[in-house]
């Protein structure tokens, strides 16, 4: 059975019930005051619970000249009813022990009167019991409905107590408060059906009545009250009442209504004559009745006040939680058919949607067609240019609800025309599976012929704007259509730039047109290897993204010259002594793994300059194998020297080179393939692979890399991607 069944179960009954179920809970609130306040009143005797009918009954039948009923209530107050010395008619809730009378009870208040008639029956006698018996039984099955829930979220029955991540204000406690009081209101609820079945009799609650042999009572041995055996054993917290003989004749007797039976005792002889268990219904009954008022126990009484509380603030974040999601439904201003940007959201709670929609707007001020769907609804979009993919991870690093169907659906629908895509994945590093669904979505995508990757996947953590921003700014550079992170989904500092002076620059290209440039900043010690360094060739909105490679107090730059190109162009132009203004971008997912045993690097052409930088700042000698492509030796001959000096003093363990136009004419991909049972093993014993370089290399190794995981390890490439095993940065 999926989240979403019981989801929308939740939802329906929820819904129906809200009216009732307010009221219900704010009377059921009052009323839980009403043990409380009868417990304060000082009628129960101190040594209640160790006195015996044999010590009781003589006592009040010598104090009262008459008793023709005694009464022990839910609090334990001894009441009798018959008539005082002067013959005068007497209620009185008395002492046990010494017969005292210790005061007239009073009726039940007016304001308490009002209010259990509007929560049993809201004034309208049948009808309004059969409603509130109703509402009593539809939260029976939101308990059992949310309980599901809860096992779901918590991924299984062993982990209902563990930690919850805290997603929003209402989401949060309407999970923490659900666990604390989901016993209390699932006993609140099952009482309460209880009771209204039994109302209506749709469970048998007759007490039988006692069969007594008139023939055979007895008048002899005649036995004092003290002495009768049954009263000897029959504590009064057992009792419920104690109807005493009408007149002196035998024939008359004690009725003793108990808690689980009745007795009927013979007033001479103290023989028991009649003894009738009540039935399990009677019992359930009477249990139900405790349960649900809290009538024996003043703290019951605030357990069910409290959870009565918490019934209204599950109300009021439920529906603040359906609110949002709602809030988030579609609404196109151009068809699936006609537009050349679709975006697909995968998303359980909404949030995903509020940046897709962000994404979708700024395309739309832009004069661009944009069509926002979520991910089930994929199907041919005729006219698509550029498919860009948001979507959470939910569950076991699962696909939200809203997602389910896609990769069915992209079998089902091929595109008639090359679509650039990108993957955004939203998750959240305090789950195992990061962003997993997202990796799979990229990986499905991957294997479309129609699908051309645009940028490589992005994730983003805990709906960080940063993390945001870094994509929005890739997909951005790709496409020339600027789309940036507003202030409201920013919510952090405007960028600063900072100026930095050119140390050195190679210049001259090599054939396949690479050169090195080094830059110094002031602030080298919040950059490290892997960061991003934005520059602004025009001075303008337009930005591009180099990969920072880090060698002391030098960014290092790996460029190739592409004629006419904006960025390359422009720094190749630079002379040591110049400055620039850039922005250096913190890019958290592709920086050196701290813990990881082994690390492999696989990188081709300018790929290859985040590496250098974490070879060179590889102090702590950590296993690192570099496996990277060229064209040609002549490329790669530039870093030939940095490269077998850091053999030596072991910052580089192993060194793999392949070169696509010389020699064997292999890929990188060729060399991983090679050594396929290495890479396995490196997975295997949790190191890191890395990637860096092309778009088309990185599909290469990741179809690689899918069959070695599935083949050696038994898992998908999304696994180790998502628990950070596999960190990627194309372009
Ligand atoms: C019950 C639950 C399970 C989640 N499981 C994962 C997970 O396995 N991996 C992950 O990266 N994030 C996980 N997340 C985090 C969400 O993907 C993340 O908060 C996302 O931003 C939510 O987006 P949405 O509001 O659009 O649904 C989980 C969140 C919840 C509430």
């Amino acid at each position: 059975m999926t989240i979403s069944v019981w989801r929308y179960s939740h939802l329906a009954l929820a819904v129906s019930s809200f009216l009732l179920l307010t009221l219900a809970a704010v009377t059921g609130i009052i009323l839980a005051f009403e043990p409380v306040s009868q417990k304060l009143q000082p009628y129960r005797a101190d040594n209640f619970s160790q006195l015996t009918l044999a010590q009781t009954l003589p006592v009040l039948k010598g104090n009262y000249s008459e008793i023709s009923e005694l009464t022990v209530d839910a609090n334990q107050f001894v009441q009798i009813k018959g008539s005082d010395a002067d013959g005068k008619n007497l209620t009185a809730y008395v002492d046990p022990q010494t017969g005292k009378n210790l005061g007239t009870p009073t009726r039940q208040s007016e304001f308490f009167e009002w209010v259990t008639a509007l929560h049993r029956s809201l004034f309208l006698h049948e009808t309004g019991r059969f409603f509130i018996g109703l509402t009593a039984f539809l939260l029976l099955l939101i308990t059992v409905s949310g309980t599901m829930l809860i096992i779901q979220r918590q991924r299984g029955v062993k982990r209902f107590f563990t930690r919850i991540v805290r997603d929003n204000f209402a989401q949060y406690y309407h999970v923490v408060l659900g666990r604390l009081s989901l016993i209390p209101i699932f006993i609140i609820a099952l009482s309460g059906t209880y009771l209204s079945l039994a109302r209506f009799d749709l469970i048998a609650t007759e007490k039988v009545a006692p069969k007594i042999d008139f023939d055979a009572i007895q008048s002899k041995p005649e036995r004092a009250l003290a002495d009768f055996n049954v009263f000897k054993d029959i504590k009064l917290s057992e009792v419920q009442s104690v109807e005493f003989p009408f007149s002196e004749d035998p024939e008359d007797y004690y009725t003793l209504k108990l808690k689980d039976r009745e007795l009927a005792v013979n007033q001479i002889t103290g023989d028991i004559l009649s003894e009738v268990p009540y039935p399990t219904t009677v019992l359930l009954a009477n249990l139900s009745l405790d349960l649900h008022t809290g009538r024996a126990s003043a703290l019951w009484a605030i357990i069910l006040a409290v959870a009565s509380g918490n019934i209204l603030f599950f109300i009021y974040s439920g529906f603040a939680i359906t609110w949002k999601r709602r809030a988030n439904r579609v609404k196109n201003k151009y068809s699936a058919d006609e537009s050349r940007f679709v975006i697909l959201v995968g998303s359980e709670n909404g949030s995903t949607f509020r940046f897709a929609q962000h994404v979708h707007q700024q395309l739309l001020k832009q004069g661009e067609k944009s069509f926002l769907t979520e991910f089930n609804n994929y199907s041919v979009f005729p006219k698509a240019e550029y498919l860009i993919a948001l979507t959470a991870t939910y569950g076991l690093g699962e696909a939200p609800t809203n997602a389910r169907r896609f990769a069915a659906m992209v079998e089902k629908h091929q595109q008639p025309q090359p679509v650039r895509y990108s993957v955004l994945g939203f998750g959240s590093h305090a789950y195992p599976d990061f962003c997993k669904f997202a990796f799979e979505v990229n990986q499905v995508l991957s294997q479309q012929k129609w699908a051309v990757p645009l940028v490589d996947i992005h994730t983003v953590n805990d709906r960080s704007p940063d993390d945001f921003g870094l994509w929005a700014e890739a997909w951005s550079q790709q496409t020339d259509i600027p789309i940036t992170a507003s202030s409201e989904l920013l919510k952090a500092p405007t960028p600063t730039f900072e100026s930095l002076t050119v140390t050195s620059n190679t210049r001259t290209p090599q054939p396949d047109g690479t050169f090195l440039i080094r830059l110094r900043t002031k602030r080298r010690h919040s950059v490290t290897s892997g960061d991003l360094l934005a520059i602004y060739p025009a001075n303008d909105h337009r930005e591009r993204l180099y990969s920072i490679g880090l060698f002391d107090k030098d960014l290092q730059l790996s460029v190739r010259l592409h004629p006419g190109g904006l960025g390359s162009s422009f720094l190749h132009e630079l002379t040591p002594g110049q400055t620039i203004r850039a922005r250096i971008i913190r890019n958290d997912h592709f920086h050196f793994p701290k813990k990881a045993p082994v690390v492999v690097m696989i990188a081709n052409g300018t790929g290859i300059a985040p590496f250098l930088g974490m070879i060179s700042q590889n102090k702590q000698q950590v296993a690192c194998h570099l496996y990277c492509g060229f064209r040609q030796s002549s490329s790669f001959n530039m870093y030939r020297n940095f490269l077998e000096e850091s053999q030596a003093t072991q910052k580089l363990t192993q060194l793999h080179v392949a070169y696509s136009r010389e020699g064997d004419k292999q890929y990188v991909s060729n060399l991983i393939a090679r050594d396929s049972d290495f890479i396995a093993n490196t997975l295997a014993t949790q190191g890191v692979l890395m990637l860096c370089g092309s778009l088309s290399m990185q599909k290469d190794v990741l179809d690689l890399l899918e069959t070695i995981c599935q083949t050696k390890l038994n898992k998908s490439v999304s696994f180790f991607q998502s628990h950070g095993q596999i960190l990627m940065d194309c372009y």
